[in-house]
């Protein structure tokens, strides 16, 4: 599986995130390239991953047996316009699109009948510990399974019945990432308030995230259970926890997590 050619379009930061998942996994260097309508960073990612890169998409797309679509949402109908344009055999090759928003409907405006298959890791792929979810459209299971391949060395693959449940994917766990970030920044904001240094501040926030994930990928007991466990009664996180509550924070979460899901219905409309 590892002898198909693989080319992104768009050297951005996801782009870099899934070729640095699929290097640690194992995949050839000589068979990804990278290609941006810019220089600089097809200059650091030869640099740090020593895979071939090239300024020109089209170049790209006639190279390799996988096309790998990662540019925003909003570039995306000029790419399509453009690789037709320019290597038109590309709508015979296996295609992944990471964009968000973007239904597969769409892509067959722009390009035909295609096989493709809709990617939507997270940023923490990087240090393989993302989540990507995956749907297939009119892809043979040989495909399929090079695909799940493609993204094995992110982290966890997630393969969906229906397209729908990418926006749901976005949701939990493609913008998550953000909100955990969030979350840890207004703690270490807190601790340096409390006078800690703002490097002693992120390493114990972050230290105590990975504890806190940790416990609860590697036990069998809800997250409410974990929690008890750290609450005694009268204590000072009940108090804590409390304050959350009486804030909203559930529904906070929930809005928060909703209007993810919106924007991608929206940009479906809209792009
Ligand atoms: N950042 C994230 O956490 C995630 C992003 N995505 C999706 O991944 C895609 C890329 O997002 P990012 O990497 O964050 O964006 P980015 O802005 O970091 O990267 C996009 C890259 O595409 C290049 N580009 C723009 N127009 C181009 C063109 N016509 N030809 C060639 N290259 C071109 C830009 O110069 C840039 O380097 C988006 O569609 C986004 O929805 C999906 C999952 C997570
Ligand atoms: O913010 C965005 O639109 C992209 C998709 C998921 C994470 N980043």
């Amino acid at each position: 599986m590892n002898d198909n050619r693989v080319a992104f379009i768009g050297a951005g930061n996801m782009a870099r995130c899934v070729i640095a998942a699929m290097l640690k996994a194992g995949y050839p260097k000589e068979n990804i390239m990278a290609a941006n309508r810019s220089q600089p960073k097809l200059t650091e990612l030869a640099a740090d991953f020593g895979i071939q890169t090239s300024l020109s998409n089209a170049t790209a797309a006639n190279w390799a047996d996988v096309i790998v679509f990662a540019v925003k949402p909003q570039m995306m109908q000029d790419v399509c316009a453009q690789l037709l344009a320019e290597a038109p055999e590309c709508v015979e090759k296996l295609l992944v699109t990471l964009a968000a928003g973007l239904p597969v409907s769409r892509y067959e405006e722009w390009l035909g009948q295609i096989r493709l298959v809709r990617a939507m890791p997270n940023t923490p792929s990087l240090v393989g510990l993302g989540v990507t979810g995956l749907y297939p459209s009119r892809c043979s299971n040989y495909e399929k399974a090079f695909v799940d391949h493609l993204f094995s060395g992110t982290g966890m693959n997630v393969w969906l019945e229906a397209e729908q449940q990418i926006n749901h994917v976005i949701a939990v766990t493609g913008s998550a990432p953000a909100y955990f970030f969030y979350f840890m920044q207004a703690m270490q904001q807190k601790a340096e308030q409390l006078g800690f240094s703002a490097a002693d501040a992120k390493a114990m926030v972050a230290q105590t995230a990975l504890g806190a994930a940790t416990m609860a990928l590697q036990s069998p007991q809800s997250f409410a259970e974990l929690r008890a466990q750290v609450t005694s009664k009268g204590g000072t996180t009940h108090e804590a926890v409390s304050s959350f509550h009486a804030a909203g924070l559930e529904e906070m979460v929930a809005t928060a997590m909703q209007a993810a899901i919106d924007r991608a219905e929206e940009m479906a409309k809209h792009i």
